[in-house]
Order: structure tokens, then C-alpha cells, then sequence
């Protein structure tokens, strides 16, 4: 599956998975502008007959009652169809994110804040889902409607209908220049309560030095100057929102007025503008319709224009490269240990920054072997590269010259599917999940049988601890009192839960207490029984697993 497509394919694809979805929101939307431009019609018509004067036929009034719910029944209909189809497009485009996370190069991990990839999925997903619910959908009805109520109005009288098609693009640039300054005032608002926000917890962390150094009127009156802001900022708000609808009102009460005055003028005029009375109700009705609408365009740009940088994220997001392809061909078989050596180095060179890669390599040109059930320690000086090491063998990088092999394997080759049966890896401390004991080994590998579970929590001496929980091996992991050693022996047991061939141990003993550490590194030599074993060690005289070192970190030729 290729998951390196942009925004707009991601759109697409969710759109035309939900076809119905969206033909009955095209259907009701459709609807909503149709239905909204009958009542005026009769309307009209019942007061011409009132004017004739004539019988109204019931069935006239029952009619506009009828268009009008039925008129308010599609409006509602599309509020919702447009929410649901908003909450579809979000819902897939965030499982289209998370899919993508799962074929990201490790580096993109090292290189962008787990901060700014959740606000990926948080904030700008949220701007693309305002854009939807109140953004483009919305401003497309909303034009229509306007559109149709200018249609209709032209077609009862050209005059009218020239005055307001002259007048409304005043009407909307005029609606926008509104919104602008109210929003405006609400970002400076919203910075001052910031800062508002962030003086209170300020001010109490330092309220010692503030007394001691006398600082009382200073701290006082930033926080002054700080409502201040926000306060006028408030105001500015309210000013702009409280003179709109009565300046919206008065142009509205002048168009219908000038109407009017044309319509009741004689001569050639009478002809251009002249209206019946029915139509000049309907003539109000419309003209106070036409306002919402607009109204409703300007903040819909609005929404449009901010979700715009999320958009543009999203965008980046997807199309990140993804990476290098694994093998799927690759068994477990094949990567049963022969008769060569087991883990082989071959003439590797690295760098993470490709662009130095010549002038400033973690490897250049290292070569090891580690044969099958051997136990090495990898030791070098802080920096040297050794987990490196480890990120080659799980195939998290390829190296930029050489080979890193498995039993011959190219690691960066191997499948995902394999690399459990294949590496058990336990680190510094322990990275616990949400979920029971059982999922803290098993990692909800269905692969993983519950005696499987049981076997590693017994070898690494924990199985009679965790029977001693209030719920076993089901308690909740939340709730299992673990100390910081038994938390190491869980990672142990994760580790070997799928009886790996191969353990990597990442300095696991490095934040233990020589008693704790005692007890690790016993459950280590049961776990390590049978298995070939690469641990990490800046404490060599404490090798107690006897292991051959293979010593790293002079950065030129290295044979090991
Ligand atoms: N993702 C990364 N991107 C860029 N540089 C990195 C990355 N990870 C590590 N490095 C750099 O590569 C070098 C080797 O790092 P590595 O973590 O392998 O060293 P180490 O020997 O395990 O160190 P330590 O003993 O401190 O854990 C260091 O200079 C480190 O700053």
C-alpha cells in the first residue's frame, strides 16, 4: 500500500469510499436553497388575493406553514450532513496519519518533537474538520443561496434585482472588514489572557525572591497592564460585534425602502422597478435573507484561511518519504543460524547526517563477527556509537557502506513480522502500555499464547509476584505496585516472551541499586541461555557475564 500521497488523494479516496454520504448531502443542501425560496412565493401570492380582493384558498396558507418546516427541516438536515461528512473526512484522515506513522523512517522520530507530531494529528487535523463542517461545504450553499435569492428577486423586477446585485458585494465587503476586526481584537485578547495565565504561576513560583527583593509593585503592575489589554481588547470586540446587526438592520430597512419609493414611481421607472404589493412583501422577505448568508461567507473564509497552515502540515506529513522496503519473502528459516557466523559487520560506515557522511562518521569501515549463542559486550566512550549498533542490527538505518547480515540477511531487509522471533531487546527502563501484566509481556502479540507469557515471567523470577496481585497476570499494569527492578525483569520477560534468537541489552542494569542489579543479572544469565547476547556496558569491570568486548569509538579502521 502506498501511504506517500498528498491531502487532496487522501480526500478523494475517503469521499468516494462514502458516495451516499455524500450524494445526500449534495441532495439536502441542494434542497435547503430550494425550499428556502417558496415561502416568499406564496406569500406573495396570498397577499395579492388579499389585495384584489379575492377568497384565499386555504390550501395557500397550509402550503406556506408547509414550506417553511419543510424549508427548516432541510437547514437542519444540512447542518448535520455537513457535520457527519466533516467527522468522516477527520476520522479517516486521522487513520490515514496513523497508518502513516507506521511506515516512518526512525529518523523522522529523532528529528520532529513527539510535541509537533501529536499536534498533527490534534490541531491540524481540527482545522481541516472546521474546514469542512464550516468552511468550503457551508460557503458553497451559502453562495447558492445567495445566488438564488438574487435570481429570483431579478426575475420579479430587474430594477430590484440590479440594485442588489450592485449593492450586495458592498454588503460583503463590508460584513468581512467586520470580521477582521473582531477577530483581530479576539487574538489580542486571547494573547493578553495568555500572558495573564502565565504571570499567576509566575508570580507564585518566585513569590519569595519577589519579596525579598522588593519587586511587589513591579509583579502588580504587569498584571495590570495585562487585564488592561485584555480588557480593551474585549471592548474593541463588543464595540465592532454590537454595531453590525444594527448597521446590517438600517442598510437592509434603506434597500427595501428605495424599493419601494422606485416601484411606487410612475413613467418609465414604473416599468423597469414596478412590483404588486404580494411582491413587495416577498421583496422583504428575500432582501432580509440575503443578509445571514453573506454573514455566514465572511466567517467561513475566515475558517478557511486558518485552517489553511494545518492543511499545508497535513500535506507535508503525508508525503513524507517513507521507509526503505523490507523483504516479505524473508523466514523465519533463513534466519536460523548456519554455518557462517551468525552477526556479521561487514566494512560498515555511518553517519546519521548523509551530507558529512565522509567527513564525520560514526563508523568507517567496522568490521565484527559474533557467532551464534555468543555473548559480547559492546563498550566505547559516551557517544561512541554503541546503541547505534543496535539500530543497525534492527534495521531501524541502513548503513551507507558496507553490510550489517543476519545469518547473510541484509537486517534492513528483514520484515517487521520476523524481527520478534528474531530480537528481544531490553532497555535502560522499562516503557510501559496501556493494559493488563499479561500485555506488558506479551505486548499483544496474538502470536504470544499465555503460557508464553507465564514461561518468561517465571524465568525472570516475577511469575510469584505477579500472582500476588489483586487480579494476577490481569491486573491492570496502572495498578501493579512494581518497583523500578521488577519493571527491568518485566523487560526481560517481554524480551524473551517470543524466544528470540537474538537479546540486545541497552545498559539494563544502569539505574539499579547493586542489590536489584544482583537479581537482573541473575533472570539475564537464565534468560540468556541458548541465545546469542550483544549487551551494552560502560561498566566493564562488572562483566559478570564473562563476555568477549568488543571495544568501539576511534572512528578510523576497526576489525574486531
Ligand atoms: N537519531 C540521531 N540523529 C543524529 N545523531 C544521532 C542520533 N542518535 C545518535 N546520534 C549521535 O550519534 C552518536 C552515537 O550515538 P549513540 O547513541 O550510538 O552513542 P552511544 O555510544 O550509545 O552513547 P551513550 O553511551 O551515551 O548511550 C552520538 O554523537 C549521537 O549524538
Amino acid at each position: 500500500m502506498n501511504h506517500e500521497r498528498g491531502l487532496k488523494s487522501v480526500v478523494f479516496k475517503i469521499i468516494s469510499s462514502s458516495k451516499g454520504l455524500t450524494l445526500a448531502m449534495v441532495f439536502i443542501i441542494a434542497g435547503a436553497i430550494v425550499t428556502a425560496l417558496f415561502p416568499p412565493l406564496v406569500l406573495e401570492r396570498i397577499v395579492n388575493l388579499l389585495i384584489a380582493p379575492e377568497q384565499v384558498p386555504l390550501n395557500l396558507p397550509l402550503a406556506y406553514f408547509g414550506l417553511l418546516a419543510i424549508s427548516g427541516l432541510f437547514e437542519s438536515g444540512q447542518n448535520v450532513m455537513i457535520t457527519k461528512f466533516g467527522q468522516k473526512v477527520t476520522r479517516g484522515l486521522r487513520s490515514e496519519m496513523c497508518a502513516k506513522l507506521q511506515y516512518l523512517p526512525v529518523a523522522y522520530f529523532t528529528e520532529h518533537e513527539p510535541g509537533k507530531i501529536t499536534s498533527r494529528f490534534v490541531n491540524d487535523v481540527d482545522a481541516v474538520d472546521s474546514m469542512f463542517t464550516n468552511g468550503i461545504i457551508s460557503m458553497f450553499a451559502d453562495a447558492f443561496k445567495v445566488l438564488s435569492i438574487l435570481a429570483v428577486i431579478f426575475y420579479k423586477s430587474k430594477g430590484l434585482g440590479l440594485i442588489m446585485i450592485l449593492i450586495t458585494p458592498l454588503i460583503f465587503v463590508m460584513t468581512r472588514q467586520f470580521q477582521k476586526q473582531i477577530l483581530q481584537a479576539q487574538l489580542a485578547n486571547r494573547i493578553a489572557i495568555s500572558k495573564v495565565n502565565n504571570h499567576v504561576p509566575e508570580t507564585i513560583g518566585n513569590i519569595r525572591m519577589i519579596h525579598t527583593l522588593f519587586r511587589q509593585k513591579y509583579m502588580e503592575q504587569k498584571y495590570d497592564d495585562y487585564i488592561e489589554e485584555s480588557y480593551r481588547a474585549t471592548d474593541k470586540s463588543n464595540l465592532y460585534d454590537s454595531i453590525y446587526s444594527p448597521i446590517v438592520i438600517f442598510i437592509s430597512a434603506c434597500i427595501i425602502a428605495s424599493m419601494m419609493i422606485l416601484a411606487a414611481l410612475g413613467g418609465q421607472v414604473q416599468q423597469f422597478f414596478g412590483i404588486t404589493v404580494g411582491t413587495a412583501v416577498a421583496m422583504i422577505a428575500y432582501v432580509s435573507r440575503v443578509f445571514e448568508p453573506i454573514e455566514s461567507i465572511g466567517m467561513e473564509i475566515q475558517n478557511i484561511q486558518s485552517a489553511v497552515a494545518g492543511i499545508k502540515r497535513i500535506n507535508e506529513f503525508l508525503q513524507e518519504p517513507e521507509r526503505k522496503k523490507t523483504d516479505s519473502s524473508i523466514t523465519n528459516r533463513e534466519l536460523n543460524p548456519g554455518n557462517g557466523p551468525f552477526i556479521h559487520f561487514d566494512h560498515v560506515s555511518f553517519s546519521y547526517d548523509q551530507e558529512k557522511t565522509l567527513e564525520n562518521p560514526i563508523f568507517n569501515d567496522l568490521c565484527f563477527t559474533v557467532a551464534s549463542g555468543e555473548a559480547v559486550t559492546i563498550a566505547g566512550r559516551t557517544g561512541a556509537g554503541k546503541s547505534t549498533i543496535f539500530r543497525l542490527l534492527l534495521g531501524m538505518y541502513s548503513p551507507d557502506e558496507g553490510r550489517v547480515l543476519i545469518n547473510g540477511v541484509d537486517a534492513d531487509k528483514i520484515p517487521d513480522t520476523q524481527k520478534r522471533k528474531l530480537f528481544g531487546y531490553v532497555e535502560q527502563s522499562f516503557h510501559q502500555v496501556a493494559g493488563t501484566v499479561t500485555d506488558q509481556i506479551s505486548l499483544f502479540d496474538p502470536e504470544i499464547s499465555f503460557t508464553q507469557v507465564e514461561d518468561a515471567a517465571k524465568l525472570v523470577g516475577l511469575h510469584e509476584s505477579i500472582l500476588a496481585l489483586a487480579k494476577g497476570y490481569d491486573t491492570e499494569a496502572e495498578h501493579a505496585a512494581f518497583s523500578q527492578g521488577q519493571f527491568q525483569l518485566l523487560s526481560i520477560a517481554r524480551a524473551v516472551a517470543a524466544s528470540p534468537k537474538i537479546l540486545l541489552l541497552d545498559e539494563i542494569t544502569a539505574n539499579l541499586d547493586s542489590d536489584t542489579e544482583g537479581r537482573v543479572l541473575e533472570a539475564l544469565k537464565r534468560a540468556s541461555q541458548g541465545r546469542t547476547v550483544i549487551s551494552i556496558s560502560h561498566r566493564l569491570h562488572e562483566n559478570t557475564l564473562n563476555q568477549r568486548i568488543i571495544q568501539i569509538g576511534n572512528q578510523t579502521k576497526e576489525v574486531i
